[in-house]
């Protein structure tokens, strides 16, 4: 996959489940959600996201309904296990009995542990005698819930053939790596699959990834990417040869901005709708392959010149959303610059941000609206919650969209 725009053919979502049952309004900031979803509500948001994207042809592969696959094979399970008992946490004795407990789990209910977490007092009863159990609240958790597992764009992202499991920067998200981890070395979907960015080393997320043109990523660089890990992303795509050149782009620190993809999506071969208080802001340093091993750096430069000469085209056209400057940050917040490209020009976007969408309409864009009352709750939007797997080559002439 070179792009962003591409037809979609298939991509990886997350059905919202017991694991956002799990938030209160005691641990919502850890878990990073912002308010506290109705689920059932939240259940039915995402599956008509689900089927938007079926109606318009694409696959749609669960993540629940994959990891449950995976664990049938022993060695998944075996996998899945380790994944979920933390020894630091739990201690030796406690660890060790939930480990025993789990490996007799069927696929479907390990699943459950490993996305929903699960509590002491959930625990079998017999397994009441070790001092953490005893010290700890019932209702503690023994293994942390997931909620953050519906933003599927941010645990692993697909450049070219190869997919990157993300090193991700929060304690609340960093066990969804070793789910995804299972899934593409056990699952027979994935069976061939070539890693990139294999060490998992410095903080990347894929929401801060952009697949500007075939070889050309732009990484965000700010509360969660770091320069650390835009640096080994880059030196491991050029190792791989799957990008010849990387454009590091430095994002505010602010939970707003937590992601380059917040702030700045694509909706075309040559365009992108952006925040318009970033606009002029917006910098770039381009990493490129040095001598012996090096890595080239230059900039900064402005973004949208950094990249138009990255991508070998005149200009990296914007939509201009026009909005005010109070308009322009409650829906960047709601994450109306979170679009999600199914083709050049048609993508899907949060019903709330009525005047983002009206703008984009303006300007060619076919906006497929989703309803968006409890899925906006962890701060995510259309882009966020889907990792696009498969895309087709973008149209030799594609509609000329969002030109100005
Ligand atoms: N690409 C994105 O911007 N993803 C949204 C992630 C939201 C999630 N609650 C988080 O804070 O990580």
């Amino acid at each position: 996959m070179d792009s962003e725009v591409g037809p979609l053919r298939s991509v990886l979502l997350h059905r919202p489940g017991n694991e956002l049952k799990r938030l209160t309004p005691r641990n919502n900031d850890q878990l990073l959600f912002d308010s506290i979803p109705w689920v059932d509500r939240a259940q039915q948001e995402h599956d008509a996201f689900a089927g938007v994207l079926k109606d318009r042809g694409v696959e749609v592969l669960l993540l629940s309904d994959l990891l449950r696959e995976t664990l049938a094979d022993q060695r998944a399970h075996t996998a899945g296990v380790h994944a979920a008992v933390d020894d630091r946490r739990l201690g030796t004795d406690q660890a060790d009995s939930l480990r025993s407990h789990l490996s007799s789990a069927t696929p479907a209910s390990l699943a459950e542990v490993l996305m929903s977490g699960v509590t002491f007092e959930e625990l079998p009863a017999s397994e009441g005698a070790s001092l953490v159990r005893k010290m700890n609240h019932p209702h503690d958790f023994a293994v942390d819930p997931l909620p953050n597992l519906l933003f599927t764009r941010d645990s692993s992202v697909w450049i070219g053939d190869r997919v990157a499991i993300s090193s991700l920067a929060m304690p609340a998200r960093r066990r969804e790596t070793a789910l995804l981890d299972i899934i593409y070395a056990y699952h027979p979907r994935f069976h061939g699959t070539v890693r990139a960015y294999g060490a998992h080393s410095a903080p990347v997320e894929g929401g801060d990834v952009l697949l500007l043109a075939p070889g050309v990523l732009a990484v965000g660089v700010g509360e969660r990417t770091t320069a650390a890990g835009a640096e080994s992303l880059a030196r491991s795509a050029f190792a791989d040869g799957i990008a010849h050149t990387v454009l590091a782009v430095p994002i505010a620190q602010t939970r707003a901005t937590m992601h380059l993809d917040t702030v700045c999506t694509m909706i075309g071969p040559d365009a992108v709708v952006m925040y318009p208080l970033a606009r002029d802001s917006l910098v770039a340093y381009t990493l490129r392959p040095g001598d012996d091993g090096a890595l080239r750096v230059d900039g900064p430069a402005p973004f949208l010149s950094a990249a138009a000469e990255a991508m070998s085209i005149d200009r990296l056209h914007v939509i201009d959303t026009g909005l005010d400057p109070v308009t322009a940050e409650r829906e960047q917040w709601d994450d109306g610059n979170n679009t999600l490209a199914i083709a050049p020009g048609v993508v899907v976007g949060y019903d709330r941000n009525v005047e983002t969408n009206a703008r984009l309409e303006e300007a060619g864009i076919e906006v497929l609206r989703l309803a968006s009352s409890e899925l906006g709750s962890g701060r995510g939007g259309p882009r966020c919650m889907s990792c696009p797997i498969a895309r087709s080559s973008i149209p030799a002439n594609p509609p000329m969209h969002g030109r100005q």
